[in-house]
């Protein structure tokens, strides 16, 4: 019987009551998946279970960069529900269907020029994701097939198990300094719980953006594999990790995030109005819009 950590999520981000109804559009015709394969999908990501071995794949397919819209969190968060919630799935590999990028992080157009409300929203859905992702009673495997800057390095952190593919492009690390703001408490937390403090403060504060050989000698990423090893990579962590006991390897799991996640908890609407209040100022709405420019610049 598994053991919830957390028995009654904080959902307050979508309307209970629907999970059943969500994403049947999009099931799988008969004949194109094996018989032990279940499949579910929304615009933004594509989820295929297998009850044979209890892993799914949640794939991110939100061209051109995976932003994390409050869309997509909203549809991240409803695709973790349904799987924790599903008995016959006990571990998840979070990948990219989208070449060359896992996830871009928070999708900047949501920070700029919108209400206070609005950011509030949005915050809210961001730490939503972070907790039902942390607290999950899956082994979670972040398979990272891309660049991952900002949240999309945080949704890699979150998982139990780190792996990225081997690509002198790819790149992956917290660089909000770099965009004139602030890695949060509970981004910067999670950080330090992977890397340790002193490698964690130097990265914040230069807000680097690190090479896939450095993400894994400073433990950022578990393992490095080819492109073509990196689904068969995942597959055999995911089961190595469930060859345990369930109620042994969550409880360890629960007792070794609880700090984290109590004290997030515990501030969680300060933590929302301190980010109203900080991406509402003129100043770091400029920066951002620079930001953007410079992004679109890079291009042309
Ligand atoms: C003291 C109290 C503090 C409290 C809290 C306060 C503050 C809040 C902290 C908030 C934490 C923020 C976390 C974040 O995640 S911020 C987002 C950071 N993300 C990035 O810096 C990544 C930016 N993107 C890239 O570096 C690249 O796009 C790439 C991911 C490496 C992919 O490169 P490439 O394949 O060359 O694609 P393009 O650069 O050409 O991009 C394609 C189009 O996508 C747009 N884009 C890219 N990233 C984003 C994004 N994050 N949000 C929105 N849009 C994005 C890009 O502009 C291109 O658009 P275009 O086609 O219209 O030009």
């Amino acid at each position: 019987m598994p053991v919830s950590l957390y028995a009654s999520p904080p959902g307050v981000l979508f309307p209970r009551g629907s999970p059943q109804e969500w994403g049947q559009a999009a099931r799988q015709p008969p004949g194109l998946l094996p018989a032990q394969c279940r499949a579910f999908s929304n615009n933004k990501i594509l989820v295929e279970l297998d009850t044979s071995s209890g892993v799914a794949t949640m794939k991110f397919k939100s061209p051109p960069v995976n932003s994390l819209s409050l869309d997509f969190l909203t549809e991240f968060c409803i695709s973790l529900e349904k799987l924790e919630n599903d008995r016959a799935c006990r571990g998840l590999i979070i990948t990219s269907a989208v070449p060359r990028v896992f996830s871009s992080g928070l999708d900047i157009n949501e920070m700029c020029g919108k209400s206070r409300e609005h950011y509030a929203e949005f915050w809210r859905a961001v730490q939503e994701m972070w907790i039902r992702l942390y607290s999950s009673n899956m082994v979670t495997v972040a398979a990272i097939n891309g660049s991952s800057p900002a949240g999309g390095c945080l949704i890699a952190l979150t998982c139990d198990y780190r792996i990225m593919v081997e690509n002198p492009k790819y790149i992956i690390g917290l660089n909000e300094a770099q965009l004139g703001i602030v890695a949060p408490f509970w981004f910067k937390d999670t950080f330090v719980k992977a890397v340790g403090h002193r490698v964690a403060e130097r990265s914040l504060q230069l807000g680097l953006l690190h090479s896939v050989p450095e993400a894994h000698r400073i433990g950022l990423v578990d393992e490095v594999v080819p492109e073509e090893k990196l689904q068969e990579k995942a597959a055999a962590v995911v089961a190595q990790w469930l060859a345990l006991p369930d109620h042994a390897r969550q409880l360890t799991k629960s007792m070794m995030r609880k700090a984290v996640l109590d004290h997030m908890l515990a501030h969680r609407e300060e933590d929302i109005q301190n980010f109203v209040n900080f991406i509402s100022k003129d100043s770091i709405q400029k920066s951002l819009s620079m930001y953007m420019e410079m992004l679109k610049k890079k291009k042309s």
